[in-house]
């Protein structure tokens, strides 16, 4: 029986890949095997010494300390492109919320008092303070082009946008989908000197925390737009209400409320509702619910933020997961403490990333306590598990 530790609602859709037969699923629970999180911050939660695997059910891991659980051999996995839809959809729903004044005239007809006569005529004596603007023809600037950024730019130039994006790091399956007609933005100066909307999809790291500064949002439009449904911290908060308030900019909209931005006439805050949605929310959950599953019933690896891609399919033997520093002879020395075992390896598979290596090793007899303690104790393995024999179909 695995012990799966929620720290967030987690998706019905997802729990319900998690049989009851082989997997105990509860918020509360000790020495988990697993823990399945959305936005719980674990940088100062304790590190239960059972833990295997971290499944985040969306796309952002900055609340996860990952570099502390690949030092102890722990899995992270998220659910790439997952929630991408949910988001994009919200960010057009910003753009629209912003060039058109909606949440202003919103509150405006919210606060009409009198008979309808009166509001009717309150409405046509108020309604010029909320004139807008249409987006065909104005530039959005797309920084980021993964999963969501990519849908962003399609999205807005169906819409009639001209788009520019900047990404360093697309990978060839984004370039694939990204519309030919996206200009590439040479720098990200260059993109905010060009665009009227500029929209992030970045993780939050030291290198993108306040990509937007005051000296970057000096160089911007006239008029600009700004849209966080990316992270807090990626906008410098402060340098934006500082250029809302002398008419820099026009408009931002974000996803992350705060003391200074919630009440401003010029921002417009959601509550981190960028993957709120019943299909995002399912899809993140199924997907990462998979993923964590595969890991501790069979080893197999897809989706993981720091271990790399493994698959080994399970044709009999008895299968032992070791992670390791990636360095040499950790192979030599595995394979040396399996024969004086006499345990002969009938299969194996070894994947690395970066500094760490993940090795699949069925054996032909069911491995032994003192055969698990012998490769923990190798310099260099940072975890040995023997998994449960596979059930045969
Ligand atoms: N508001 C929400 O509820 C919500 C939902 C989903 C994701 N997010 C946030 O959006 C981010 C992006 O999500 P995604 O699914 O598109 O991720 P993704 O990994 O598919 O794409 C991120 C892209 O950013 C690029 N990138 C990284 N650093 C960059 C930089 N300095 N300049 C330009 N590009 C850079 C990467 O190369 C990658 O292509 C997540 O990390 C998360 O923080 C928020
Ligand atoms: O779980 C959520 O609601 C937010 C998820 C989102 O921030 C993400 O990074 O995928």
């Amino acid at each position: 029986m695995y012990k799966i530790q929620t720290l967030n609602n987690i998706s019905v859709a997802g729990l319900n890949r998690l049989p009851r037969e082989q997997f105990e699923v509860a918020s509360e629970l000790s020495h988990p095997d697993a823990i399945l999180v959305r936005s719980a911050k674990m940088h100062d939660l304790p590190v239960p010494a059972s833990l295997k695997a971290i499944g985040r059910a969306g796309a952002g891991v900055n609340n996860i300390p990952v570099p502390a659980m690949t030092e102890r051999g722990i899995a992270v996995f998220n659910a790439p492109g997952a929630n991408a839809n949910a988001v994009k959809e919200l960010v057009l729903a910003g753009m629209l919320l912003a060039a058109r004044n909606i949440a202003q005239g919103w509150q405006f007809a919210r606060e009409l008092e009198g008979d309808d006569a009166a509001i009717g005529k309150a409405v046509e004596a108020g309604k010029k303070q909320f004139v807008g603007f249409e987006l065909p023809g104005r530039t959005l600037g797309v920084i980021g082009l993964g999963a969501i950024g990519v849908l962003v730019a399609n999205a807005a130039r169906a819409l009639g946008m001209k788009v520019i994006g900047f990404d360093p790091s697309i990978t060839v399956r984004s370039a694939w989908k990204l519309e030919a007609d996206v200009e590439r933005a040479l720098s990200i100066d260059d993109l905010v000197s060009r665009s009227d909307f500029m929209s992030f999809h970045v993780p939050l790291t030291d290198k993108t925390r306040h990509m937007i500064n005051a000296e970057r949002i000096q160089s911007m439009r006239d008029g600009a737009v700004l849209l966080n449904f990316s992270r807090d911290g990626i906008i410098d908060d402060d340098a934006a209400v500082t250029a809302l308030d002398a008419g820099k900019l026009y408009a931002y909209v974000c996803d992350f409320p705060s003391n200074l931005l919630k009440t401003h006439p010029r921002v417009v805050t959601l509550p981190h509702l960028g993957a709120s949605t019943c299909e995002a929310e399912e899809n993140c959950a199924v997907m990462v619910a998979d993923q964590v599953r595969a890991y501790l019933e069979d080893g197999n690896v897809s989706n993981s933020v720091n271990f790399p891609e493994i698959h080994l399919p399970r044709n009999g033997g008895h299968r032992m997961v070791v992670v390791n520093r990636n360095v040499p002879n950790m192979l030599g020395q595995i394979s040396t403490d399996l024969a004086e075992d006499g345990l002969n390896i009938i299969d194996m598979l070894n994947r690395s990333r970066d500094d760490l290596a993940v090795t699949l090793i069925d054996i032909d007899k069911p491995c032994q306590e003192q055969t698990v303690q012998r490769i923990a104790g190798i310099d260099g393995v940072l975890s040995v598990r023997c998994l449960p024999d596979a059930v045969q179909a």
